[in-house]
């Protein structure tokens, strides 16, 4: 997952555009950019890290211009390497500038036609640079000196025809605007807002997640339509055009889960609401298996599970604790690339407070067992701590399956769910009972609000992928490239050495 944010402002944008990526910042923490634009340069900084270690002062004096844009990266094609931070940037035409949040899953064709056809030359594996250069393609195609409105949405129209998979895209056209576009089935989140300057004049903000907006003064729109490009020139004109022949709506269902921060509104989904709800169902679960349960104490595993967990012990009639401290210094074990690190992670993140669980049937709840590192440790700390009984839910259903759409789930074999029934997974997490939310209760949680919602997006649940494109050989691709085994070989952390050499980045 990634965070985007891109403004078209009346006054320097940089200060704006790192606060808003410090609001996005749980969406990616390996890598951060920005590139700004002023009198006819752009102006960038990009590099491994979190934006409190990216940007120093010095950078943000030379990030200067009045239209910017940025992003937090967390990994899903390619290698961690500084040469694959984003904004990525094209030279011709006009000067283009992207930041991409998804995964495209004909990334390695695309690639492919671009320099045969299209003469392009693609110089990391990143798919967002593929994207970038299949859009400066289509922009170059209708060969005009100054692009309006019009060439920018007929090259938006082109990539959807081009490219497969989950997209929320924000560019900047060197000194005419900044468009952001959605993939035709709405996967990745994209919204955009407004506020007014000192002497009237409306300023724009497009983000991955409302919350960058309220945090900095714009107020929601609304979100961008699944297909949908909003264009936003550089003197403020907005203007918006349905870009795909066929869209649906099927956001992304972990978002909600786990992905997006709880106050955010995503395509009108209060994440909030979502997550009490799914404590809510949680509880109706576990009166409905277990009438009789003896839980003393319901707990979360922070940050994330802490709205669900609360509302569980609301709906049971039993104490909510907070038996495990988090220590805030250390990032979300889950985006953390290589298993070696989030392992250790997870005990170095969390401690117990072992008075909340002695003597005690504590049920520990979390959003979601993913490669099951989290709840492996935590169970034993519990035990450890004295519990007498340790129970475990999930407020999402197995995970099962592999992403491809922008979370880094990439090989079936590292989900401690694949292939396994729910009590095997319980007797490998050493839990006395495991209990999962059922998927229906969950597209229950974050429906009845939005009706132009037609489905979600639920392919780690359920192995079905909206895009219709996947097939065993994709899946067998995609592990075989990602898996830890792979990266924690040759990839991640040792990313200077894989021979990409940085071109446009001004690296001190
Ligand atoms: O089964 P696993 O592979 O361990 O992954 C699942 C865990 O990872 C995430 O926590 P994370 O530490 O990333 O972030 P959080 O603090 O927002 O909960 C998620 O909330 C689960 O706790
Ligand atoms: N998580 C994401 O959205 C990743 C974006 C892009 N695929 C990358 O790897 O940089
Ligand atoms: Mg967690």
């Amino acid at each position: 997952m990634c965070g985007i944010v891109g403004i078209v402002s009346t006054s320097n944008v940089n200060q704006t555009l790192y606060d808003a990526l410090t609001v996005l910042q749980h969406r990616g923490q390996d890598a951060a950019g920005i590139v700004t634009f002023q009198n006819e340069r752009f102006y960038l900084r990009k590099d491994n890290g979190l934006v409190r270690d990216v940007f120093h002062t010095r950078h943000m004096r030379r990030l200067v211009g009045n239209v910017g844009i940025g992003h937090v990266r967390y990994p899903t094609a390619g290698s961690s390497s500084s040469a694959e931070a984003q904004p990525f940037y094209v030279n011709s035409p006009y000067g283009i500038t992207l930041a991409h949040n998804g995964n495209l899953t004909n990334a390695d064709d695309l690639s492919q036609d671009l320099f045969r056809t299209d003469l392009r030359h693609i110089n990391t594996n990143s798919d967002s640079e593929v994207l970038l250069n299949v859009f400066a393609h289509e922009l170059q195609k209708l060969g005009k000196l100054n692009p309006t409105k019009d060439e920018i949405f007929a090259a938006v129209k082109a990539v959807h025809k081009r490219c497969r998979g989950a997209y929320a895209v924000i560019a900047m056209i060197t000194g005419y605007g900044i468009v952001g576009f959605r993939d035709p089935n709405g996967i990745r989140p994209a919204c955009y807002g407004v506020r007014e300057a000192e002497d009237g004049r409306k300023e724009y903000m497009i983000a991955s997640e409302s919350v960058a907006l309220s945090a900095a003064g714009f107020t929601l729109v609304r979100d961008i339509a699944p297909g949908e490009a909003v264009y936003i020139e550089t003197d403020g004109t907005l203007y918006t055009q349905q870009c795909a022949q066929d869209p649906h709506l099927y956001p992304c269902i972990f978002e909600h889960v786990y992905f997006a921060r709880p106050d955010s509104i995503l395509d009108g989904v209060s994440v909030y609401k979502a997550r009490l709800r799914m404590g809510e169902t949680l509880a109706d679960k576990v009166l409905r298996e277990f009438p009789d349960h003896d839980i003393d104490v319901v707990m979360p595993i922070p940050d994330t599970s802490r709205t669900s967990a609360m509302q569980m012990a609301h709906r049971l009639g039993v104490k909510f604790r907070e038996g495990f401290i988090k220590n805030r210094y250390i990032g979300r074990t889950f985006i953390m690339p290589g298993q070696k690190m989030r392992k250790k992670s997870v005990r170095q993140k969390l401690n117990p407070i072992d008075l909340e669980f002695r003597d005690k049937n504590v049920m520990l709840v979390d959003d979601s067992i993913v490669r099951g590192t989290t709840c492996k440790e935590i169970v034993q700390m519990a035990r450890d701590a004295g519990a007498r009984k340790v129970y475990f839910a999930s407020a999402a259903p197995p995970v099962r399956y592999p992403n491809v759409y922008g979370i880094d789930m990439p090989s079936a074999n590292e989900l401690i769910a694949h292939d396994r029934t729910v009590e095997e997974v319980g007797e490998l997490i050493g839990a006395d009972w495991l209990l999962y939310q059922d998927l229906e209760d969950l597209v229950t949680c974050v429906s009845d609000v939005n009706d132009d919602i037609e489905d979600w997006e639920c392919s780690v649940f359920t192995g079905q992928y909206v895009t219709g494109d996947i097939d065993q050989s994709y899946l067998d691709r995609l592990d075989e490239a990602r898996n830890d085994t792979k990266r924690s070989g040759a990839g991640d952390n040792k990313s200077d050495e894989n021979g990409i050499i940085d071109l446009h980045n001004d690296e001190d």
